[in-house]
C-alpha cells in the first residue's frame, strides 16, 4: 500500500504575541494561510514494524529527529498500532524558513497514516496529537486559512484570501524559532497588528485592507538579529509588491502582488540578492 500526501507551506498574514505564559510559550494571535509551495510525502507500508525515512533534501534530519518520523512514532503510541512505514519526503519548502515546512510534513504524515493504517481518526483527534509535535502542526492539519490562538493550536476557520500572487524570498541562512522568541520583549512591543481588522478584511474579501493590516511582532526581532531580512523587505517594497512581511519567526519575507505582470520583475530583481526566490499562488481554500 502506498499513499502520497501534499504538505503546503504556510504564511502569517498577522502574528501577535500577547504575553509570556507560565509554561514558557507565548500566547499568540495569528492569521495564517497556505500557499502553493509543497513538500510531497510518500508513505509506503512496510512488511516489518520499522519506521524508516529518507528525504530529497540534505538539510533535514533523515532519522528519528525528523518531525514526520516523530509524527509516525507518536501516532503509533496513541493508537497502539504496530505497523511499519517508509516515509519519503520530497522537499521543496525551504528549511528553518518561517514557512512551517517541518510542521507541514508532520501534519501530512499524520493525515496520510490515518488513511494508510485505516485509523478513522477525525481531524480534531489528529490536531490533539499534532500539538505534541509543534505549535504549527494543528494549523497544518487543517491547512487552509485560520485564526490561531494559544500556542497556535486553537483554530477558527476563516475565508481564504482573494486570488493573488505571493513572492517568497529566503535569505541563505535559517533562523531558530526558539532564539527569536527568546529575544522578544513582550512588554516592549511597539506595534501590535490589528488582528480583528485582518479578520474583517478576509471576511469582506478586501485585498487592499489585507495588505494594509499585515503585521508580525517577530519581524523587528529577527531584523535586529539579521540585517538581511530588513534589506530583503526594503527591496521587495521597492520592486513593487503591494504588501511585504516576514513570515513566522522568519527569515523568509513574502510579498503579496495582485497584478501578474509585476511578479516576474520582482522575482528577477530579487534573484540578484538571494538564491531562494519563489512566485506562487495564494491557496487557502
Ligand atoms: C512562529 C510560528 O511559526 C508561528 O506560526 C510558530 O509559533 C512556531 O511553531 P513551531 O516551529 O512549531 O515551534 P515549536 O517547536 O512549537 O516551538 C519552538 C520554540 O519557540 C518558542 N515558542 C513557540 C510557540 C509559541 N507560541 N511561543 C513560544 O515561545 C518556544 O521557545 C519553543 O520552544
Ligand atoms: N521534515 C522536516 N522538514 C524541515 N525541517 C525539519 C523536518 N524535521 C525536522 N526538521 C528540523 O526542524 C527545524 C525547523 O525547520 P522548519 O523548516 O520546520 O522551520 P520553520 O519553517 O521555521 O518552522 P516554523 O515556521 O513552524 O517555525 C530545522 O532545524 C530542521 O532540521
Amino acid at each position: 500500500m502506498f499513499i502520497s500526501v501534499k504538505a503546503p507551506a504556510k504564511i502569517n498574514l498577522t502574528l501577535d504575541a500577547l504575553y509570556k505564559r507560565p509554561d514558557g510559550y507565548h500566547e499568540l494571535e495569528m492569521v495564517m494561510t497556505t500557499v502553493d509551495l509543497y513538500d510531497r510525502i510518500d508513505l509506503t507500508a512496510r512488511e516489518d514494524s520499522a519506521i524508516t525515512l529518507e528525504s530529497s533534501s540534505g538539510f533535514v534530519p533523515q532519522d528519528e529527529r525528523n518531525l514526520a518520523y516523530r509524527a509516525a512514532v507518536l501516532l503509533r503510541e496513541k493508537t497502539g498500532i504496530k505497523r511499519g512505514v517508509h516515509i519519503y519526503i520530497d522537499k521543496h519548502i525551504p528549511v528553518a524558513a518561517g514557512l512551517a515546512g517541518g510542521s507541514s510534513d508532520a501534519a501530512a504524515t499524520l493525515r496520510g497514516l490515518n488513511q494508510l493504517w485505516k485509523l478513522g481518526l477525525s481531524l480534531e483527534e489528529l490536531t490533539v496529537i499534532g500539538t505534541e509535535i509543534g505549535s504549527d502542526v494543528p494549523f497544518c492539519i487543517y491547512s487552509k486559512t485560520a485564526f490561531a490562538r494559544g500556542k497556535g493550536e486553537i483554530l477558527t476557520p476563516l475565508p481564504s484570501p482573494p486570488a493573488c500572487w505571493v513572492v517568497l524570498a529566503k535569505p541563505d541562512h535559517g533562523v531558530s524559532t526558539a532564539d527569536v522568541f527568546r529575544h522578544l520583549q513582550v512588554n516592549q512591543i511597539e506595534k501590535h497588528p490589528q488582528t480583528e481588522k485582518m479578520i474583517n478584511a478576509l471576511e469582506g474579501q478586501d485585498y487592499e485592507s489585507i495588505v494594509q493590516y499585515m503585521g508580525n511582532v517577530l519581524e523587528p526581532v529577527t531584523m535586529e538579529m539579521y540585517d538581511t531580512v530588513r534589506k530583503l523587505k526594503e527591496k521587495m517594497q521597492l520592486f513593487g509588491a503591494d504588501g511585504v512581511l516576514m513570515s513566522g519567526s522568519g527569515p523568509t519575507v513574502f510579498g503579496l502582488v495582485k497584478q501578474e505582470y509585476r511578479v516576474k520583475r520582482i522575482v528577477n530583481s530579487l534573484k540578484g540578492f538571494c538564491r531562494q526566490v519563489f512566485a506562487v499562488r495564494m491557496l487557502g481554500k
